[in-house]
């Protein structure tokens, strides 16, 4: 029979075991540079009991304050590193962006589910997400939007716009099915099945499971948990994995499919979509379009990353606006004043306006910044050592550019939790928010085009036909900055209500006739 240690043996060796941790930490720690400040590691728990729990984006900006523009976060499996300043993150992921192009392992949802295979956004760096990136970037220039995607875009406001007039509580629900609708019809040029289901409902899953595994699985501390059989017990994270990457397949599979046979039967008639325009074009360089092709499977993949990406993403910045809306009248007043000069009541927004309207781009801009809908980015792994300022980063590193705490410093911006968009009209150097809220280096968001001019199109349209006022009394929470956001990895307002208010005779005539 093997001996039992004693409390007194098991304490002695606890004992041990801290004294050689702190041995084995000060002998690596006086050999090497020092890592960014940061809080100080306790033996085996890191710094673990430092990192905010929830609203990570308050909880990181402090991190600035109080130790400086990097960082650095030892927890147990991994080492973290917030970037609380713009140069320094364009610094470290825009000049080397090579080296923090990749995204930390994800065991449940990239692996398991199989996230990183399927959406860009998860995608490790390598020879497929490189692919991915190309066909984004030639699909989201300016001009590629306008030619495809400009007349959804148009359409997409004009039923939002409808909805205000005929179901005006419901803006808030409505704004997300609107959002959701337009990338599903971006990327696959239709909104429902065959049988008229909507494509929303599997998507709405998806979001949910996201938000789940986000929050960390104990196969992420310990990734051979991911080998063991599903049947023994504390294995259920096996059988949700299973369940939800099932889900996922069938999900994605089916909306290719069927614009891939929208494509077939009605050739270029078909609507125009990421994904149809995306496999036409493959075809006509000669390829073949089955699914052991890496092309193919990277447009199943980049299409996909249309709804994982873009659409909460842009739902949440516009929630930002219209709050903006009913909180600042005044800014309201003028982007109208400038609204009825260059487009008068005649006749709806056109993107043929955008470029004669300087105040309702500076509005998008200062909503970028007010109400940042990734408030701590995306996090970037470091690929190798990296030193910086006499600082060593270590290969492996998670990097989050705390998005948040760069809109909300004075260094940057005077009055920062104002909503000014003047501030963009002085004439003076400023930073453009455009340079942060999209993130940064080789990850940085291949949508921004897509999304300006989505954004530019709803502002312009609902400021055109509606004045915003809160209705009833406003929730005194929304007067305060720090409880009207919500912080979490999506960054998005608490719930209020608005009124819709026509704004002059023959607007809602104008809206609905279209
Ligand atoms: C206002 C709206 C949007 C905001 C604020 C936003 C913001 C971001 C941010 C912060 C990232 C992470 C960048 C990084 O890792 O540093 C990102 C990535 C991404 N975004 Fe957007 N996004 C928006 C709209 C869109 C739209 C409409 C699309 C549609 C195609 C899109 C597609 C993507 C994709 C595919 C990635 C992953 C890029 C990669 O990992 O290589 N986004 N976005």
């Amino acid at each position: 029979m093997i001996p039992l240690p004693t409390s007194h043996q098991v304490a002695l060796s606890a004992g041990a075991s801290v004294v050689l941790y702190w041995a084995w930490s000060y002998w690596s720690s006086s050999n090497r540079a020092p890592y960014p400040p940061g809080p100080v590691p306790l033996p085996l728990l890191g710094s673990i009991l430092e990192m905010p729990l929830d609203r990570l984006a308050i909880g990181f900006t402090k991190f600035g304050e109080k130790y400086g523009p990097m960082t650095f976060v030892k927890v147990p499996g991994s080492n973290i590193m917030v970037i609380n300043s713009y140069e320094v993150a364009t610094d470290l992921l825009d000049r080397r962006g090579t080296l923090y192009a990749d995204r930390p392992r994800m065991v449940m949802m990239g692996e398991m589910i199989g996230g990183a295979r399927i959406t860009t956004i998860l995608g490790r760096y390598g020879p497929a997400w490189k692919i991915q990136r190309k066909l984004l970037r030639q699909a989201l220039s300016a001009n590629a939007i306008q030619a495809n995607y400009g007349k959804i875009i148009e359409k997409k406001w004009l039923q939002y716009l409808n909805s205000l007039v005929n179901e005006p509580d419901k803006f808030l629900s409505n704004l997300t099915i609107m959002t959701g609708e337009s990338v599903v019809e971006f990327a696959y040029g239709r909104r429902t099945d065959d049988a008229g289901n909507s494509y929303l409902e599997p998507l709405y899953r998806i979001q949910e499971m996201i938000v789940q595994a986000s929050f960390g699985y104990v196969v992420d501390l310990a990734p051979f948990l991911k080998h063991l059989p599903s049947w023994l017990p504390g294995m259920k994270f096996k059988r949700d994995a299973a369940r939800w990457a099932a889900h996922v397949d069938e999900t994605r599979a089916l909306m290719f499919s069927q614009a891939v046979r929208d494509m077939e039967e009605s050739g270029l008639d078909s609507q125009p979509s990421y994904t149809t325009n995306a496999l036409k074009d493959l075809h006509d360089r000669g390829a073949e379009l089955n699914e052991t092709n890496d092309d193919v499977e990277a447009i199943n993949s980049t299409g996909f990353s249309f709804y994982v990406a873009g659409a909460e993403t842009t739902e949440v910045t516009f929630r930002g606006f219209l709050l903006a809306m009913i909180l600042y009248p005044e800014v309201q007043a003028a982007a109208q004043a400038e609204i009825d000069k260059v487009i008068g009541r005649d006749r709806l927004p056109t993107f043929e306006d955008r470029e004669k309207t300087p105040y309702l781009k500076a509005m998008i801009l200062e909503t970028l910044r007010w109400s940042p809908a990734a408030p701590v980015g995306v996090p970037h792994r470091l690929m190798e050592d990296d030193m910086y300022n006499g600082f060593l980063i270590p290969k492996g590193t998670t990097v989050f550019p705390c998005i948040w705490g760069m809109s909300r410093n004075p260094k940057y911006y005077k009055d920062p939790t104002e909503f000014k968009p003047e501030r963009f009209l002085t004439g003076e150097p400023i930073l453009d928010p455009r340079q942060f809220a999209f993130g940064f280096g080789r990850r940085i968001c291949p949508g921004n085009e897509l999304a300006m001019q989505s954004i530019w199109m709803g502002m312009a349209s609902i400021l055109w036909a509606f004045e915003l006022r809160p209705d009833g009394d406003l929730d005194p929470a929304l007067l305060v900055e720090m409880e009207r956001f919500t912080l979490g990895n999506i960054g998005s307002t608490i719930p209020f209500k608005c009124k819709f208010i026509p704004r002059f005779e023959g607007a809602v005539e104008q809206i609905v006739q279209y």
